[in-house]
């Protein structure tokens, strides 16, 4: 993989809403193009979001609220409401809204979908984006997946004329509430630039990093290490317990020391009361380690640590987990303590 690896201007002034200063403008009326005469960056186009689930729905509620055009698609079709009820459009009057449609009535289209699969059908199945595109369209796919479906998806999206990024975000609901994601971005560069006004509205910063491919990767190597950070995390939470000392003096001492980490600190808490609000689904975790322990065996990478980590989340899942907060693997940890007792 071709690494070519630089920060584009990280950005702290955040989040956008009506009346304050505006980073990014969107016309309905115009085709693509950068430009902004009152002096700021200017992103002029109508804009596509599909899959409004917990990441999508805040990030495409940011892009209205700083002005945008958006037009929304979601599966499931209520999850389109408080969208719709901000201005955003659906699919083109008169028609069924499918990602296809979204697509051809925009300049540039977002997709945040659950996993590669979904991520592969909505860009490329039946009345998928891709039968939408055409050349001076661009397709951005903010997804956690694997390099290989984001090159699948990257061949058949190009095919069209049009041009593709992909653009995993670090970050989880809040600061997608809060616009304060970082872009893991790849692919084609002139879109990079001709989206970027859009990416600096849903995040505080973004690396451009190469070839497709690039920004899945880099996405997948941090998600490893933050499911085992959290099983290792668990661990100590549950050990404290056991010999007698109280687990939230440990997230103190923790928050004040070298390894100090926000997940930590806003995590903790919680887990100490075995309450796990979901903010990034544990499905979710255990599908990015799934994907970053077939990324590393692609290069004959070790990676025991976090194979471990993958069979904690796999058995929180099993528990029926799949659907709360990933913290809840601490649960995992507290079934096999108790089989191990008995
Ligand atoms: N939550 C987080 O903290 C973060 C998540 N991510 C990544 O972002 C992506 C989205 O995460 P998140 O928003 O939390 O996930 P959600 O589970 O909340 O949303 C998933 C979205 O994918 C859609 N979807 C799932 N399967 C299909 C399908 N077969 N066809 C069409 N649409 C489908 C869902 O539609 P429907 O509503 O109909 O189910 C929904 O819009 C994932 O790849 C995740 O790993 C990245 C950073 C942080
Ligand atoms: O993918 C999850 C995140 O918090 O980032």
């Amino acid at each position: 993989m071709a690494a070519a690896s630089f920060l584009l201007s990280p950005r702290v002034t955040l989040p956008l809403r009506r009346g304050s200063r505006l980073l990014v403008s969107c016309s309905a009326t115009s085709s693509s193009s950068s430009s902004d005469a009152a002096g700021g960056v200017g992103f002029q186009g109508r804009v596509g979001f599909l899959g409004l689930g917990i990441m999508g729905a805040p990030m495409a509620s940011n892009l209205m609220k700083a002005g945008c055009d958006i037009t929304v698609w979601n599966r499931t079709k209520s999850k389109c409401d408080p969208l719709l009820s901000l201005g955003a459009k659906m699919a083109p009057y008169r028609f069924e809204s499918s990602p296809a449609r979204v697509a051809s009535s925009c300049d540039v289209t977002f997709a945040m979908l659950a996993d590669p699969e979904s991520a592969f059908e909505v860009a490329c199945g039946a009345n998928g984006a891709a039968e939408g595109m055409a050349a001076g369209k661009g397709y951005v796919d903010v997804s956690t997946v694997d390099d290989a479906t984001s090159k699948l998806i990257g061949k058949r999206i190009t095919s069209t004329g049009a041009s593709f990024l992909e653009a995993p975000v670090s970050g989880s609901k809040k600061p997608a509430e809060d616009g304060l994601l970082i872009f893991l971005t790849a692919g084609d560069e002139s879109l990079y630039k001709r989206v970027a006004p859009l990416l600096d509205v849903m995040g505080k910063s973004r690396f451009y990093l190469g070839d497709v491919g690039n920004g899945a990767a880099m996405k997948l190597v941090v998600n490893m290490v933050m499911g085992s950070m959290m099983v290792s995390f668990a661990e100590g939470l549950l050990l404290s317990e056991k010999v007698g000392l109280d687990p939230n003096t440990v997230v103190e001492v923790i928050s004040q020391g070298a390894i100090n980490a926000p997940m930590f600190s806003l995590k903790g808490p919680s887990m100490v009361k075995a309450a796990y609000p979901t903010a990034f689904p544990l499905k979710h975790q255990q599908k990015d380690l799934r994907l970053a322990l077939a990324l590393a065996e692609s290069v004959s990478q070790p990676i025991p640590t976090a194979a471990a980590a993958n069979e904690l989340y796999k058995v929180a899942k099993s528990l029926g987990l799949a659907d709360q907060d990933f913290s809840a693997v601490i649960e995992a940890l507290k079934a096999e303590m108790q089989s191990s007792q008995h």
